[in-house]
């Protein structure tokens, strides 16, 4: 299984170089995909076994691009993964599905592994299922969906920091419905704790989870690793 973590504006580098070092131990023996996504200033050249990806970047080797990292700056670090389409872009930072797309299509040339966050906000979610699957299917827009090197994360917006987590139903009903969608190994994110990931990680359909406060914990995120071993779904 992929189980990631998405550090998102915390941890520096220092503590992330801590971080990565109290994960080792969990990672030494275990045989899931586990994935880690520091803040754009934590990047470094780590030595470890866990797949260390780019929570951003622009779509250009350099540039003129004021606040923005390039090709070239993840290249320095060996950095093949790039999260790309996370809601926080989307409704925060105002990305907008043209410009993912040609980021999606940006990295895609350039061989990294990319894992695509989709989702809805609770006022979809409130509408009919058709809205809901319609509003998902949008983000799906300009997307290559059978792209070899694509990990794709379902992340209800309205489940990010809250608390909140759908029914493990809806998480089986909805992942069934993305899977038509394409086949690429399906994350599920938005409160994923230490109590509740193993429940998540037996749903049908559920190849991982992408992990946000809880995973700034080590001995947590470590936990969710050993879940994931101990089902032996790989
Ligand atoms: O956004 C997320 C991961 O990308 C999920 O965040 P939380 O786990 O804090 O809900």
């Amino acid at each position: 299984m992929i189980i990631a973590a998405n550090l998102k504006t915390n941890l520096t580098r220092s503590a992330t170089h801590e971080y990565i070092k109290q994960l080792q131990t969990c990672v030494q023996n275990s045989s899931q995909e586990v994935l880690v996504f520091p803040a754009t200033s934590s990047l470094d050249g780590y030595d470890t076994k866990i797949t260390i990806g780019a929570q951003n970047a622009y779509p250009v080797e350099h540039g003129a691009f004021t606040g923005e990292i390039g090709l070239d700056h993840l290249n320095e670090f060996g950095i093949k993964t790039i999260l790309i389409g996370h809601s926080e872009r989307r409704h925060i930072l105002g990305e907008s599905q043209e410009f993912i797309a040609k980021k999606f299509d940006y990295f895609k040339e350039q061989g990294f592994k990319i894992v695509y966050c989709v989702g809805e906000p609770l006022a979809v979610r409130e509408s009919s299922k058709e809205e809901m699957l319609t509003y998902i299917y949008n983000q799906y827009e300009g997307i290559d969906t059978e792209y070899e090197n694509l990990v794709i994360a379902y992340e209800p917006v309205w489940a990010i920091g809250t608390g909140k987590v759908p029914t493990l139903e809806d998480i089986q009903d909805i992942h069934k419905e993305l899977k038509k969608k394409s086949s690429a190994p399906l994350l599920y994110g938005g409160s994923v704790k230490v109590n509740n990931v193993k429940d998540i990680l037996k749903v049908e359909n559920v190849d991982g989870v992408l992990v946000g406060s809880a995973a700034l914990y080590a001995d947590h995120f470590c936990s969710m690793i050993q879940a994931a071993e101990e089902l032996g779904k790989n």
